[in-house]
């Protein structure tokens, strides 16, 4: 049976994880907090799930690649070098990254990419999430990927669309842009919605999240999927074959 490790075990996320794991009968080899050492995880398992922070992942990926074990990272706010640094990892190693491990998002990014593609750039795209209070990143990673979908589908990058925060005299809007809006508060698993406005009209795509165990039994979807993966960079759409 695949033994799962958990990088950020005591976390929101990781205690999800392990129950996760229970429910799909696999094994749960155990976990870390940020005082461990994902060396010693990564020897005892066949895979991990890292949902800790930004600042974990170069020992976490170190760890996996030097054990040779696939990696499942769902952790957000990542920079482009450590993007860098899953690929790099990828060329010895089956990793996946994503900000948002539901099935949900993933159909609704494919929705957006569709709705983007066929209304064009003079409907303006807006993405809005809102999450706990106890979020530390901002926007979101589910709310980038919802922005490099409708980037996608204008055929544009999210690189060369995205909009700073707004605040003060902002001056009109440019045609073409996404812009993105951040709430946090309360106990809110995850709320997206991308706002399409037209001439006279609007179309909104929203998901919410009412419980993290959906992106839980996602992780461990995908870890054991990922489990069986020769080296490289997977999706979660390849993960549910869509
Ligand atoms: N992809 C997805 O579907 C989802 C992604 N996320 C993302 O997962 C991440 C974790 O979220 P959540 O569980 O709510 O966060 P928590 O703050 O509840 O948990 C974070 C965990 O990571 C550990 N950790 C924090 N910093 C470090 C570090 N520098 N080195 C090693 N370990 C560290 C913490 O250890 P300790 O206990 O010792 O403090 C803790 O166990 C976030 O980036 C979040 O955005 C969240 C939900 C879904
Ligand atoms: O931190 C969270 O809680 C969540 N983070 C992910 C994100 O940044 O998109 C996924 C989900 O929305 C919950």
């Amino acid at each position: 049976m695949t033994s799962i490790g958990i990088l950020g075990n005591e976390g929101r996320m990781g205690r999800a994880i392990a129950a996760a794991i229970k429910e799909a009968k696999a094994t749960h080899a155990g976990g870390i907090g940020s005082a461990g050492d994902p060396r010693g995880l990564a020897e005892k398992c066949d895979v991990l799930i890292d949902f800790t922070a930004p600042a974990a992942l170069p020992a976490n990926l170190a760890a996996a690649q030097d054990a040779g074990r696939a990696i499942v990272i769902g952790t957000t706010g990542l920079t482009a070098d450590d993007h860098g640094r899953i690929d790099a990892a990828a060329e010895r190693i089956a990793v996946l990254q994503t900000g948002n491990t539901s099935l949900g998002i993933v159909m609704l990014c494919a929705l957006v990419r569709q709705a983007a593609a066929s209304l064009g750039s003079d409907w303006d795209v807006e993405i809005a999430e809102m999450h706990h209070r106890m979020k530390v990143d901002a926007p979101s990673g589910t709310a980038l990927m919802l922005g490099e979908a409708a980037a996608a589908g204008h055929g544009d990058t999210l690189d060369a669309v995205r909009t700073p925060a707004r605040e003060g005299h902002t001056g009109a809007r440019k045609t073409g842009t996404i812009g993105f809006s951040a709430l946090r508060g309360g106990t809110v698993a995850g709320d997206h919605m991308v706002v399409f406005a037209g001439e006279g009209e609007r179309i909104e795509l929203a998901h919410r999240a009412e419980d993290r165990m959906i992106f839980a039994r996602g992780a461990v979807r995908a870890a054991l999927w990922l489990s069986r993966q020769a080296p490289g960079r997977y999706t979660m759409n390849q993960v549910l074959g869509m």
